[in-house]
């Protein structure tokens, strides 16, 4: 069982070497090291072929009665660090700015346990490349992997949290984050000398006014019972002040706690956009991609298993937590397999996704004690 230094060490490595969705392959290398030196006599470890970044491991249960998952993701986002740690990324403008490098090690750590303390049930660890884009979840369930020996039937899975003091678990009944959408967004109109406008067709006034008028879909399209998001996080236009722009491009997130929501929101932003193309007499192509982040619904039955077993045995370390507008693909797999996903608090001032972002390591030892405790509790059930 990896003991705490271990664990930190593993954790600064993985912090310094964040890769992209698909592209995990030193991220990969290192944890089928790591797991390598772990006792294997219950273990296999497999390789996906046409998702070659992604890693699975089986333990054999002891008297098996099920099996059960248990996820983490791999990848990072591109964002350049700005912690000013010593164990900073050594990547450029790649960062571990979700905190995955967390849930990696406390995944790591579960089953070096498990490796170990050979479990009641069967086990499945699954190392899933691409949460952050690119939808891992999706093509690894697409592709086949969770058949036969490798199709948990109950999945568990965390998220960290910034928000939650170091250690504690938060979760709740129903659904824990959100559905989204990304969209793509492309302005075709004239380019030109800035000096002469009526000459030209500008993509930079007519994609702000796009951004604009899209702000008033959550505020005056949805019943704010049912509230959503709609963020664009990247716009690119240009090439120098005195150019005007003849094309545009912005990719953006959409966001609701419910599937219906965010198709109610994609309707409006097809009519503002029929809307923009005609009054600024340009082309505007939109391209919507679903790829699988469905809202994470945790399934009832397990959950309220789950909710149970923490406030009972971990109560001081436990909390129920609202619905967040964060997405994971997780919630693709939760639509095949029924599971848990839950937060585990890293109490951090810096919020997920910052360039700032720096888990406390505290959170690392009790994370791994309350879910390799529940895991265990969890076996001894019929
Ligand atoms: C927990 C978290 O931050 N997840 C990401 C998931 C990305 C979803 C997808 N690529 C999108 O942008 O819609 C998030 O941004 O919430």
């Amino acid at each position: 069982m990896l003991k705490t230094a271990d664990l930190i060490q593993i954790r600064r490595h993985l912090h310094q070497i964040p890769e992209l969705a698909l592209n995990e392959f030193q991220t990969h290398t290192y944890i089928k090291e790591v797991i390598q030196g772990f006792d294997q006599e219950h273990l296999t470890i497999r390789e996906v072929e046409e998702l070659p970044t992604a890693l699975l491991v089986h333990i054999d249960g002891v008297n098996p009665k099920r099996t059960i998952g248990y996820r983490t993701d791999i990848d990072a986002l591109p964002v350049q660090e700005e912690t000013g740690l010593p164990f900073e990324s050594k990547h450029p403008g790649v960062m571990h700015a979700c905190g995955h490098d967390i849930h990696m090690t406390v995944a790591l750590a579960v089953l070096s346990y498990f490796a170990q303390n050979q479990p009641q049930d069967n086990m499945v660890f699954f190392f899933q490349p691409a949460e952050e884009s690119e939808n891992g979840g999706l093509l690894a369930y697409e592709d086949g992997v969770f058949e036969g020996q490798w199709r948990p039937d109950e999945f568990y899975g965390l998220h960290d949290t910034p928000d939650l003091p170091a250690g504690q678990i938060g979760c709740r009944l129903g659904t824990l984050f959100a559905g989204t959408t990304e969209i793509d967004v492309d302005f075709v109109g004239k380019g030109g000398h800035a000096a002469f406008p009526q000459n030209a067709n500008d993509m930079i006034v007519a994609a702000s006014q796009f951004i604009n008028q899209i702000q008033t879909i959550i505020s005056r399209s949805l019943d704010p019972i049912h509230s959503g998001v709609v963020t664009f996080g990247m716009f690119e236009a240009g090439t120098i002040r005195n150019v005007i722009a003849g094309r545009a491009h912005l990719e953006g997130t959409i966001r609701g706690l419910k599937q219906t929501t965010i198709e109610q929101i994609d309707e409006r932003i097809r009519d503002v956009a029929a809307g923009i193309a005609r009054s600024y007499n340009c082309e505007v192509n939109l391209n919507f991609i679903q790829g699988g982040y469905l809202p994470v619904e945790n399934d009832p039955k397990l959950t309220e298993n789950f909710i149970d077993y923490m406030e009972k045995q971990h109560a001081s370390q436990f909390t129920i937590t609202e619905p967040a507008m964060t997405g994971e693909d997780f919630g693709y797999l939760l639509s095949k397999i029924p599971g848990t996903m839950f937060w585990l608090g890293v109490g951090d001032e810096h919020p997920l996704h910052s360039a700032k972002l720096n888990p406390n390591e505290d959170a690392i030892e009790p994370g791994v004690k309350a879910i390799v405790d529940f895991l265990e509790y969890r076996m001894q059930e019929k």
